[in-house]
């Protein structure tokens, strides 16, 4: 499902992450998406597709998503096209396991994942392949719910939070914004300190010092 469609998506990052959208928007629409990307030059062919465009400003009406794995560089492609009046849209992969509210622009909720009632997903957000976001869930800004990851009930997250793969985040819990959370991570108790956490109970990592 994707929000206002009329012309061809245009996804904006031609790496892994936008290759793997790129299938997932062509089944679920019927329609290949295209590319616009920075580094590579127009006609370059990308997930049987190609890179139609390399600036910002070139991809005039079509639907956007930042399809960028950075969040930093995500956000701020993302802003920039708010600058430039694109309309930036949301796309969910399996409308039959979403109950949220509707996702923020750029959101992408991938083949698999499960959003439940209540849950509200904002800007350009990532809830990757088979992930699980239960009831009444918060997850902020430019967040990346990693494949597998399990959020549970009541859970808020703010922005800038990256929860890696098969990671686990108990019910009720808060994350403060710039935390990342190690693939397999049990978030047991919430965190208001950004940094790394890894382990079953997660417990900070210290970062190296030289
Ligand atoms: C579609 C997609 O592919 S989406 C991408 C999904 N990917 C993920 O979910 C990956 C998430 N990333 C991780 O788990 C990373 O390992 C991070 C972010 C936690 C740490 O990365 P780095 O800072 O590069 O740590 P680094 O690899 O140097 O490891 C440092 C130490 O932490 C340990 N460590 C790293 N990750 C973990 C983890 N997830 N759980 C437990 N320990 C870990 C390492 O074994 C190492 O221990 P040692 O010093 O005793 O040898």
């Amino acid at each position: 499902m994707l929000a206002g469609v009329s012309s061809p998506i245009c996804l904006f990052g031609a790496g892994g992450h936008g290759r793997g959208i790129a299938a997932q928007v062509a089944r679920v629409t019927g329609r290949m998406p295209i590319f616009a990307d920075e580094s590579l030059p127009i006609g370059t062919a990308v997930a049987g597709t190609t890179v139609s465009f390399v600036k910002l400003d070139d991809i005039g009406a079509h639907p956007l998503i930042v399809t960028v794995g950075s969040a930093a560089h995500r956000r701020a492609i993302q802003e920039r096209a708010y600058k430039h009046g694109l309309t930036v849209t949301h796309f969910i992969a399996d409308v039959d396991r979403f109950f949220g509210n509707p996702p923020g622009r750029g959101s992408v909720v991938l083949s698999g994942a499960v959003v439940n009632a209540e849950t509200q997903i904002a800007e350009g957000v990532i809830i990757n392949n088979g992930a699980i976001v239960e009831h009444g869930c918060k997850i902020g800004d430019y967040c990346h719910i990693a494949p597998g990851a399990v959020i549970a009930g009541d859970v808020e997250i703010d922005s800038d939070v990256w929860v890696g793969a098969n990671a686990t985040v108990l019910q009720g819990l808060r994350i403060c914004a710039h935390v990342t959370i190690g693939a397999g991570a049990v978030v047991t108790k919430s965190i208001s300190r950004p940094g790394v956490y890894v382990g079953q109970p997660a417990r900070r990592m210290e970062p190296t010092v030289i």
